[in-house]
């Protein structure tokens, strides 16, 4: 900042000794008796000073460039200066060919017009920077923001393609309804000015008519843009949730553990429709005030170009107060909308884990967080509302300063014969437009590159590539179930500096049954996992049937290794369609096999609607055993090859597991993978592994490993213990 300071200081100095130099030139130039024969005439001081800011401008930048190069700043404050010494030194001349023009004199002393101009300059420099931060080319920063900017929105234009033909009707609509409202105060003032001679009849009637015209016609293409555009932004913002969704469900696990649901939702939600907006409404609305405002600023000139020239000057001060506004409420605009997704995700929370708020009676400080979240949002929302009215209040003072003025001048006019009363009229009709159309075109620029934004982060989704690829091809006819898990290291994504399997080294062989067994936290549920393909492993591979999983076609791979875990998850609907999950064209005669295998036939038969029956939310109509068998009769009925069940006898009654077991036993050609606590489950098992930290302790049958009298004896105790327990638990129940 001190660097830029100095270097426009220097300028100036450097200015005014040019001003100075060249001022004593043109006076010795002037004595000449040849030049002061010709020097005498407006037109010619007017050239001289053009040629003199000419060379101000050359030597300034030259002096400048120099300055710059040494403090090696070029690239990101040259355009700032560069574009303060052309306004500095032709603003000037600008003014006073401007005054020429209109007034025919010219008043000012040359320090007055070099003061006047440096002001005015700095004052240019100061909106243009605050307005267009980032216009200084490609190179900087906001250069890139603004080239990915129309990169995106050049995007969102493509999306559109389906809804092409809606649009261009739209526009044309548009267009139509734009011309047709233009007229309408012209005929006003026009209507004035017949009244005031009454023998005018015919005219008047003309007027009158092609009023009605110019309305009826407005209101008819508007109603017809809009129902246009409404169709165009429904289909669109259905085709982008549609593939945004589509994207969403390719993600790996890990993508889901370090994104919020909320920010899931609200791309799915409010950023799919801004996206939308983005094109159909703020095009719509930009081009309407465009063609309007153009429309609008000709008609203003036929009717008084000087009263329009006056109306102008209040351009630069509204968007500068615009952008100043634009700013502070949007910044407001996201701490609101971020304040709302938490205390939604507080009332969330507190209603999906309504048991467990009851259980510990805590009830009222869920309502305090709740009432603090919601404290915030309001607190947040007072301020934004004041400053919106801070903003209006400003508005409407600069509104009213142009009024007053342009009321005065326009009485002027009148009195000197430059303007009729209709006329007048005519012309304030357009100039309360007009500030309102500037306005809108300055406020949707912002509102653009804000939808084009929320595009980015819909984009954004959409490109992602999962990091867990699904890209094999592999799917033999015949797959043995042979599962080797080689050398594998492996964190999870949200804690990548806890490895929970190291060197891990494991074989699943065909058609046997692998219990694996250890202390909590061990890594047990993490193979699980890995086999399904939820995370990709940073070291090592997994084997089946001697290809790494990745080889394997995506859903090839997932209906022949299955899994059941601890606690199903079903979605609402019929038990029927929950037991074929992802199986469309699955036959009655197949689901009910499959509930039979999982010992569910019979209570879903006695269910109300049998296999028709709705689970509910989540299978909440269901009993905890009742969710779990068809859980897996959903993996069963795929027919797969290995079959991974962690804990799934956790909830099972007795009787219940038993069957399940006997119906798993009976899957003799199956890998089987099993995660239990349960002794009768394990003893089972043709080899039992025993895991801790991520580590294989030991490995053997049951026998083995007790005569080993190792981890295995020692955990048996406990897990003995447990399980009589449990029994006696679920006996009592
Ligand atoms: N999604 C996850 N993100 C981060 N860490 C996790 C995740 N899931 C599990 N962990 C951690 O990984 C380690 C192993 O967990 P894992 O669930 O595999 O153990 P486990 O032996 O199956 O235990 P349990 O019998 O309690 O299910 C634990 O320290 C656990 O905290």
């Amino acid at each position: 900042m001190i660097k830029l300071l100095f270097v426009f200081t220097s300028a100036v100095c450097l200015d005014i000794f040019i001003l100075y130099f060249l001022g004593l030139v043109g006076r010795r130039w002037g004595s000449l008796e040849v030049v002061e024969r010709v020097s005498g005439g407006e037109t010619e001081l007017l050239l001289r000073q053009w040629l003199e800011s000419g060379l101000r401008w050359a030597l300034l930048s030259g002096g400048a460039a120099l300055l710059w190069k040494q403090q090696q700043q070029e690239e990101e404050r040259g355009p700032l200066v560069r574009r303060w010494i052309l306004a500095h030194c032709f603003i000037a001349p600008v003014y006073e060919t401007g005054r020429l023009t209109l007034f025919g004199n010219f008043p000012l002393e040359k320090l007055d017009t070099w003061l006047v101009g440096s002001a005015a300059a700095a004052l240019g420099c100061l909106f243009w920077e605050t307005l267009l931060p980032d216009s200084s080319g490609g190179s900087t920063g906001g250069g890139q923001q603004k080239q990915k900017a129309r990169v995106l929105f050049m995007r969102v234009i493509r999306f559109y393609r389906p809804d092409y033909l809606l649009m261009i009707g739209a526009f044309v609509f548009l267009t139509l309804a734009v011309l047709c409202e233009m007229f309408i105060p012209l005929y006003t003032g026009k209507l004035i000015d017949i009244l005031r001679v009454e023998q005018h009849w015919d005219d008047f009637r003309s007027a009158v008519i092609l009023m009605a015209v110019f309305s009826i016609g407005s209101s008819f293409s508007a109603g017809c843009r809009g129902g246009l555009f409404m169709c165009a932004i429904g289909s669109f913002i259905c085709r982008v949730k549609l593939q945004l969704f589509g994207s969403l469900v390719r993600q790996e696990i890990g993508f889901f553990e370090r994104t919020k649901t909320g920010d899931i939702t609200s791309r799915l939600s409010t950023d799919t429709t801004l996206m939308a907006r983005a094109v159909a409404l703020n095009v719509n609305v930009l081009l309407r005030t465009l063609i309007k405002t153009l429309g609008m600023l000709y008609l203003m000139f036929s009717l008084s170009w000087k009263l329009t020239l006056l109306m102008l000057m209040e351009t630069p001060l509204t968007g500068l107060l615009q952008n100043i506004y634009d700013t502070h409420y949007q910044r407001l605009s996201k701490e609101v909308q971020d304040s709302v997704a938490s205390s939604n995700d507080a009332a969330g929370e507190a209603v999906s884990g309504i048991r467990t708020v009851k259980s510990f009676n805590s009830e009222p400080s869920e309502l305090h967080r709740y009432n603090n979240r919601l404290m915030d949002t309001h607190n947040l929302k007072t301020r934004r509302g004041t400053v919106r009215a801070v903003y209006l209040l400003v508005r409407r003072l600069i509104g009213l300063g142009v009024n007053v003025a342009m009321l005065h001048y326009g009485r002027l006019f009148i009195q000197h014969g430059q303007m009729t009363t209709g006329s007048l009229v005519s012309f304030i009709l357009y100039q309360s437009n007009l500030g309102r159309n500037i306005r809108t075109l300055i406020y949707i620029f912002g509102d653009m590159l804000n939808c084009v934004g929320a595009a980015g982060k819909v984009f954004e989704y959409l490109d992602r590539k999962p990091e867990v690829s699904t890209d094999g091809t592999l799917q033999p006819e015949k797959l043995e179930g042979h599962v080797c898990f080689q050398e594998l290291t492996f964190s999870y994504p949200t804690r990548t500096d806890h490895n929970v399997l190291e060197d891990f080294t494991l074989e699943l062989k065909p058609g046997q049954t692998t219990a694996l067994v250890g202390i909590s936290g061990g890594g047990k549920s993490t193979c699980v996992s890995l086999l399904q393909r939820f995370y990709q492993p940073h070291h090592g591979q997994i084997l089946l049937d001697g290809q790494p999983l990745q080889n394997y076609q995506h859903k090839y791979l997932h209906s022949k290794v299955v899994a059941v875990g601890q606690e199903p998850v079903l979605f609402s609907g019929t038990v029927r369609e929950n037991i074929a999950y992802g199986l469309p064209d699955c036959s009655l005669e197949r689901v009910q096999d499959a509930a039979r295998k999982a010992n569910a036939h019979e209570f879903i038969c006695e269910l109300n609607k049998g296999y028709n029956t709705d689970v509910g939310e989540r299978g909440n109509l269901l009993g905890s055993s009742q969710k779990q068998r068809i859980a897996i009769a959903r993996a069963l009925i795929r027919q797969p090859q290995v079959i991974l069940l962690d804990e799934i006898t956790s909830f099972l009654d007795a009787e219940s597991e038993q069957m399940v077991q006997k119906a798993l036993a009976n899957c003799s050609n199956h890998t089987l993978l099993v995660i239990a606590h349960r002794l009768k489950t394990i003893e089972r098992a043709d080899q039992i592994i025993v895991i801790d930290q991520g580590k294989v302790l030991e490995q053997g049958t049951h026998q083995e490993l007790m005569e080993k009298k190792g981890h295995y004896y020692k955990l048996k105790e406990k897990l003995f213990a447990d399980d009589s327990t449990h029994a006696q638990d679920k006996t009592r129940n």
